[in-house]
């Protein structure tokens, strides 16, 4: 899994069109939505995170954890992005590793939105800037060693 977190003064993102034959099923409040102050966490789910999903799963919560205390925000934007990766994951995989990120995240306290899979979306951000506003890790399973 390839990840990109930028800290924001927001985030807002518009549904456009599908980018899926059979993209997530959203409500029309979810067509847009914004958050504030935010940690805007950009994840391509990758091939190698089939291997083992359950731990992809543990260690994105643990990256994301970490930044979020450092850049003291209490609000994460959960987006699905396939642009951070040429070896993609299937959607199938992808979506249910980023549910269950957004779900672990909500259980743990946070404030968690999840911008909607499977269409193209317009949105506005405004990085903060500061030194930690910038942010990319790369996590694989265990065992997993990437190519
Ligand atoms: N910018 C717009 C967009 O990326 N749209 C993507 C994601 O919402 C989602 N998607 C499909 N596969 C993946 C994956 N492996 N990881 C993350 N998202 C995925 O499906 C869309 C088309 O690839």
């Amino acid at each position: 899994m390839r990840i990109l977190l930028i800290h924001s003064d927001y985030l807002e993102y518009e549904v456009k069109d599908k980018a899926l034959k059979k993209p997530e099923e959203i409500s029309e409040n979810q067509k847009k939505g914004r958050l504030d102050e935010v940690l805007a966490v950009f994840m391509s789910v990758e091939k190698v995170d089939e291997q083992n999903p359950e731990e992809i799963v543990k260690k994105a919560v643990k990256e994301i954890e970490e930044v979020v205390s450092q850049v003291k925000t209490n609000n994460i934007f959960v987006y699905p992005f396939a642009h951070l990766s040429s070896e993609l994951g299937s959607p199938d995989v992808a979506l249910r590793i980023l549910k269950e990120i957004e779900n672990e995240l909500k259980n743990k306290g946070y404030n968690v939105r999840r911008a909607p899979f499977g269409y193209y979306k317009a949105f506005k951000l405004s990085c903060k800037g500061h030194p930690l506003a910038e942010l990319s890790r790369t996590i694989v399973p265990g065992e997993a060693k990437k190519e």
